[in-house]
């Protein structure tokens, strides 16, 4: 048997079970390094893509990921490596010191880290190094989806239609009873080097809410199953309810895989007989799946979708520069209250309920009128379950600048968002105390409410809670203006370029 070690590299896959690329080291006998390489605040190295780093929510997120994962090792008789530096050189040493000849990853996607595995791959085949990858992130990988014509889709619909027609899902794997490490790995550095743990802590409101890692994963997934599943489909619009998985940030980094949670889902399918509206119910949430497995298989296809209008129609749109009313939104102190509502439950807890991220996102790109990237690098640094597909593909739906987007013509009432999506104010209560005490009907639109009722609240306009930063009528009309001039000059944006 070959007595030269095995790397196993963790980048966005950082759970046990279900990894192929651990499962293949740990069947093969031989002994592993697990390592997971941080390169933060190293520069590139022969021109090498540097992935996006992550986002401040994120960073901390992944801090306590990477104890976790280091700890679940443990239980099976490894542990996890850190090293610091680009991750060429350092698995470049990592080799020289052990004397491995094969590294084993799962596979990333973003233009960046994909072009570098490449490139990895070639240089480590130059040294007699095999670089072998597996596909741990998604249920099918984005080039297995294809048109009849063989390219890409560009609309959801026949995306997951065709996905859903490629076959079984195959079952996930097993984590490793027990791995064995090999005694020559270098020591590495203790993860507090990494840097990513907030300096002053400025997290209490995130880890009040979320605990990083694979076991919470799991619980989370346990626990929608169990009380959410049939109801999800009627309830996931509601933010005050609360009832989707919020899996997004285990899924983010890996901490479970898409494949557990299908299979899971189809178990309790069968196994309670979910029929009608719970089995659609169910139905619905694998498509929520879907959007992420759209989002990915977009990123790949077009890989300035982080950077570029899918539509580029919208390269001319006259965006405005607006740093108050940015600020103003970042700070949740729009006078919207849904708006204000999700902007802050962002900043304190990390995350934001789908239908107020739509809602927000939408008062930015349209009632602001302000450029989606500015919007998107807001919400990376700030959520913790920020994807580099998700994030980029969601904010040029929103916007109308993506595939399969919503209209730009379609303009967010901020006011009947609210009233629809949130009508006993659970969520807004929440989120914007100062407006607790006003009676339901003035909520979501507080400047209409009498001064008595303002009075008897406890609210003060322009004191306790702002007066609305742009008036929704005059901002849909000034964004129709701007939309109707591009048509004029570019032609028709509103239809994807090629609707597949
Ligand atoms: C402007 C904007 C930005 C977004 N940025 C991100 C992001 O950075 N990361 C991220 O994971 N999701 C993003 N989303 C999608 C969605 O809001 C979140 O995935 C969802 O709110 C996560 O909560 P959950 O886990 O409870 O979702 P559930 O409703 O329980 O759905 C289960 C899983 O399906 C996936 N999913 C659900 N909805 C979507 C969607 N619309 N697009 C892609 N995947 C989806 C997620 O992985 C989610 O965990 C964004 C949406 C918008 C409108």
């Amino acid at each position: 048997m070959n007595d030269r070690p095995s790397v196993v590299w963790f980048r966005q896959d950082l759970r046990i079970a279900d990894n192929p690329a651990l499962h293949r080291a740990a069947s093969s006998g031989r002994r592993l390094i697990c390592v997971y390489i941080h390169e933060d605040d190293d520069p590139a190295v022969e021109g090498m893509p540097s992935p996006r780093k992550p986002g401040g929510a994120a960073r901390w997120w992944l801090h306590h990921a990477l104890a976790a994962l280091d700890q679940d090792l443990r239980a099976i008789g490894g542990h996890l490596l850190y090293l610091k530096g680009p991750a060429a050189v350092e698995l470049d040493r990592l080799i020289d010191r052990t004397g491995a000849d094969c590294v084993l990853v799962n596979r990333v996607y973003d233009p960046e880290g994909a072009a570098r595995d490449r490139m990895l791959t070639e240089r480590l085949a130059a040294r007699g190094v095999r670089l072998l990858s597996h596909n741990a992130l998604l249920l099918h990988e984005p080039w297995t989806v294809r048109t009849r014509t063989g390219g890409p889709y560009q609309v959801f619909t026949p995306f997951w239609r065709a996905a859903r027609a490629l076959g079984q899902v195959p079952a996930p794997l097993p984590a490793p009873a027990q791995i064995d490490m090999a005694g020559t790995a270098p020591a590495g550095v203790p993860l507090a080097a990494f840097g990513l743990a907030p300096v002053i802590d400025w997290a209490g409101g995130i880890a009040r809410d979320w605990t990083p890692g694979s076991a919470d994963g799991r619980r989370r997934l346990g626990d929608f199953l169990d009380r959410h599943l049939p109801d999800y489909k009627s309830d996931r619009d509601h933010p005050g309810a609360d009832i989707t998985s919020r899996l997004s940030p285990h899924l983010r980094f890996g901490e479970i895989g898409p494949r557990t949670i299908w299979h899971a889902v189809h178990h309790r399918i069968e196994a309670e007989g979910l029929s009608g509206p719970a089995r659609a119910s169910a139905q619905g949430f694998l498509g929520e799946l879907g959007w992420r497995e759209f989002s990915y298989h977009l990123l790949h296809h077009f890989p300035h979708l982080p950077t570029r209008n899918l539509k580029h129609q919208f390269d001319a749109f006259p965006w405005r520069d607006d740093p108050a009313g940015l600020a103003a939104w970042q700070r949740g102190l729009t006078g919207y209250p849904i708006v204000d509502a999700g902007m802050r439950q962002l900043w304190q807890t990390g995350w934001m309920h789908n239908r107020v991220r739509m809602v927000t996102a939408s008062f930015l790109v349209k009632h602001l009128m302000i450029y989606w990237a500015t919007g998107e690098a807001w919400f990376w640094d700030t959520l913790v379950d920020a994807d580099p597909a998700s994030n980029t593909a969601s904010w040029q739906w929103v916007a109308g600048t993506g595939a399969d987007a919503a209209p730009y013509f379609r303009i967010f009432n901020p006011v009947l968002q609210g009233e629809r999506f949130d009508a006993d104010g659970r969520y807004v209560r929440r989120f914007v105390p100062e407006l607790a005490r006003l009676p339901d009907r003035f909520l979501h639109k507080p400047w209409t409410a009498p001064a008595s009722v303002l009075t008897a609240a406890g609210v003060t306009l322009g004191t306790t809670y702002p007066h609305p930063i742009v008036d929704h009528a005059h901002a849909r009309d000034r964004a129709l203006a701007a939309f109707a001039g591009l048509r004029a000059t570019t032609g028709p944006a509103d239809t994807p370029a090629a609707a597949l």
